[in-house]
């Protein structure tokens, strides 16, 4: 398929977005993934987390930055979607990028704990203390990585992400989400949350991708066999030869 013709069809899927996904059928497909196709978490978080680090090197390419080294802050969240951000930062170091992490809240599983080592032994910095103005992230990094909740978040938002979140709607460099803005409702959206300059939808986008305003729309986590996107009516448009993402917007 040409490029034009390639484009025209992933900019027909976005006008579609009303078939994207309820929170309850991500759940489901990401569970019939590991329970029905017997994948791994780790091995889906990791094409997961390529796609994001991919999709982040095309929208904020490394001569892009005006800060050298070009820095950028990770943030992770206590679930699957913080695991994402940690991959993320990983492939972030290889492509060139110095990613900084802040991760408050480690599960005690072993996924996270490997993900951690790994990149503490990439040289990659974790912040203990989440800085508290805005200003001291905009003059440190050049963009951010929301990697704080995906499809499970519900309710509240509760601290310390709640602090977090709310600096972060205060700075002014271009924020990454992956899979959803975090402190959005994943079928509602947030109206006065947070306003990513990129997106980053994982499988098919959520409802709440209706709502996103920034510059950036992208499709990753080209893992989801034939037979699974058909049973759940995922409709994906095609992605370009042997690419992990692709661009909707
Ligand atoms: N199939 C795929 O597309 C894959 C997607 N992946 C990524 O995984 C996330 C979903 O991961 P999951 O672990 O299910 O959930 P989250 O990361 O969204 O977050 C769960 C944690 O967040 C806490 N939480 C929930 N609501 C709140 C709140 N209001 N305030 C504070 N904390 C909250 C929750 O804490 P609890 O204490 O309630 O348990 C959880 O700890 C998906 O979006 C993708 O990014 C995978 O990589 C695999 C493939
Ligand atoms: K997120």
């Amino acid at each position: 398929m040409d490029e034009e013709r390639r484009q025209n069809v992933a900019y027909q899927y976005l006008c579609r977005l009303e078939e994207a996904k309820r929170q309850e059928e991500a759940q489901a497909v990401d569970q019939e993934l590991f329970t029905e196709y017997k994948f791994s978490v780790d091995q889906l978080m990791e094409l997961a987390g390529l796609s994001c680090a991919t999709a982040i090197a095309k929208a904020y390419p490394l001569d892009s930055f005006t800060m050298s080294p070009p820095a950028v802050l990770v943030v992770c969240g206590p679930g699957n979607n913080g695991g994402d951000g940690l991959v993320c930062a990983r492939h972030l170091k290889m492509f060139g990028y110095h990613p900084t992490v802040h991760y408050p809240k480690h599960p005690s599983k072993p996924l996270f704990g490997g993900l951690t080592t790994q990149c503490q032994k990439m040289d990659i910095p974790f912040l203990t203390e989440f800085p508290a103005e805005a200003a001291l992230i905009d003059g440190l990094y050049g963009l951010v990585v929301d990697a704080i909740f995906g499809f499970s978040f519900k309710g509240a938002v509760r601290e310390p992400f709640r602090s977090i979140l709310s600096t972060l709607q205060r700075v002014t460099v271009p924020i990454a989400s992956i899979d959803i803005p975090s402190g959005w409702d994943v079928e509602k959206g947030r109206a006065d949350g947070l306003k990513p300059d990129t997106l980053i939808s994982l499988t098919a986008p959520k409802k709440a991708a209706v709502h996103f305003s920034g510059r950036y729309h992208f499709l990753g986590g080209r893992f989801v066999p034939m037979a699974l996107q058909e049973k759940y009516s995922l409709n994906l448009p095609p992605y370009p030869g042997t690419e992990c993402i692709l661009q909707l917007l």
